[in-house]
């Protein structure tokens, strides 16, 4: 079991260079099984989450290389291969093979998603959606079965605003018979990155990153070369990053547009952000003021990044509330905040932190991906050395995040620890 160990209060500066967008990669990679002619995604993050996703499109039969950033797949031979256990409950973003197979050989069948647990997470709007387009779904003993004899276009009103239902509509309608119209759509830029693949491949959908998508659907596509959008989750982490522990940090790579939400708040509590074309500058920052923040929709603050938020409130002055509108469960990390000495309590889907507090080193357990983050940056910041159990959560949404801190100067190693157990187990 292998855990980070942080020797906190160096202070950082210098270029962080941000990696290619997860919550894209892990729509693309499963997109390309529409395609009749091998598929090139360019820019993909080293994370294990693509990893997994290479390993499921070997286990339908196509043939995945993964070398430098770079994916070439060839999906001409896969076949619709059950994925009922295994490596779909590793993720989140295996119920993408669901719109793709669907849309591919009108037969799937994929076991219930992994990846964090934040509260309940149904995908009952994809399966509204696929049976829409005329397919049938059941579930049985934790899989989702889909079948259709024929996939026709529909008018689709999506009744929570939800990324996942948005992609998933997509995948499987590009080559429905007729037109697809999905209302009250998610507006994500990784929505706009699958559109583009898509459409590169042969696909006629207009709207995407507005709450109207229409699809027309297509008989054929093909295979094509797509370069991802980076990652604004990993480029607001940063950001967040070089306001409590920079001495003044460029973060590279990143679409300021995107990250908008996360720079207000940040103006906000006295943090100075100097956007470039595609990059951002955050000079040594001092004077935190408590700020309130409410996760939202795109393009409003996102979920993702209230967690890493919670360590920069921890040094403001005053009373920060941070309510997570998006999911019920997302606060696991406070406790373990509270651990190196955080100032925090949790009611409800609100989280409240006061300021400043001087943080100090423990041993603490990621429970999901962003908590994982959030440690992180309490350990770069906290009197000694902080160790971080269950990293396996944090990697699989940062690419090289050892190499890229040290680069700035943090004091971070990896190590093996025989006794180290986790405690948050995987939902397999
Ligand atoms: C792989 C990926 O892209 N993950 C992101 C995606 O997750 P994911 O696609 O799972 O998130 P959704 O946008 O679908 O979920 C948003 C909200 O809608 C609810 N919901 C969703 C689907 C459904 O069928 N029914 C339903 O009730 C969810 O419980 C949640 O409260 O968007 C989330 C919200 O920005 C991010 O936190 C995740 O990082
Ligand atoms: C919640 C996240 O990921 P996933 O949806 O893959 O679990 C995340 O990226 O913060």
């Amino acid at each position: 079991m292998d855990v980070f160990k942080i020797n906190g209060q160096q202070r950082l500066q210098g270029t962080i260079k941000v990696s290619g967008a997860k919550n894209s990669a892990v729509a693309l990679i499963p997109a390309s099984i529409l395609a009749n002619s091998p598929v090139t995604i360019e820019g993909l993050p080293e994370i294990s989450d693509v990893g997994t996703l290479k390993e499921l499109l070997e286990e339908l039969g196509g043939e995945a290389r993964f070398d430098a950033g770079t994916m070439y797949i060839d999906p001409t031979n896969m076949q619709d291969m059950p994925l009922p256990n295994g490596n779909v409950k590793k993720l989140r973003a295996s119920y993408y093979l669901m719109g793709a197979m669907l849309g591919r050989f009108k037969k799937a069948v994929i076991g219930l998603p992994g990846g964090c647990f934040l509260g309940p997470r149904p995908i009952d709007q994809h399966i509204k959606g696929f049976e829409a387009l005329g397919a049938k779904v059941t579930n049985e003993h934790g899989a989702i079965y889909l079948r259709a004899d024929e996939l026709r276009g529909a008018k689709i009103y999506l009744d929570v605003v939800s990324v996942g239902a948005t992609i998933n509509i997509m995948l499987a309608a590009v080559k429905a018979k007729g037109q697809t119209t999905i209302e009250n759509a998610a507006k994500e830029p990784e929505i706009i990155d699958v559109a583009t693949l898509l459409n590169n491949m042969g696909a006629r959908i207009k709207g995407a990153g507005t709450n109207v998508i229409r699809i027309d659907g297509v008989e054929e596509l093909h295979g094509t070369n797509h370069t991802i959008i980076p990652d604004r989750i990993e480029a607001g982490t940063f950001m967040i990053m070089a306001a409590v522990a920079g001495d003044g940090i460029t973060i590279d790579n990143v679409i300021p547009f995107h990250v908008e939400a996360l720079t207000a708040k940040l103006r906000e509590m006295g943090v100075k952000v100097e956007e470039g074309e595609e990059s951002i500058f955050i000079p040594k920052s001092e004077n935190l003021q408590a700020v309130d923040v409410k996760t939202l929709v795109y393009p409003g603050f996102p979920t993702d990044l209230q967690q890493p938020f919670s360590v920069l409130m921890s040094q403001a002055t005053g009373s920060s509330v941070i309510t997570d509108t998006i999911y019920s469960a997302r606060f696991k990390h406070i406790d373990e905040l509270k651990r190196m000495n955080a100032s925090a309590r949790v009611e409800g889907r609100t989280a409240i932190i006061s300021g400043p507090t001087k943080l100090e080193s423990a041993s603490v357990y990621a429970s999901d991906l962003r908590a994982g983050a959030a440690l992180v940056l309490a350990g770069l910041i906290a009197e000694g050395e902080t160790e971080i159990r269950d990293i396996y959560h944090i990697e699989r949404g940062y690419s090289s995040i050892i190499d890229k801190l040290r680069g700035l100067g943090a004091d971070i190693r990896r190590e093996t620890l025989e006794d180290a157990k986790p405690i948050f187990k995987e939902k397999f």
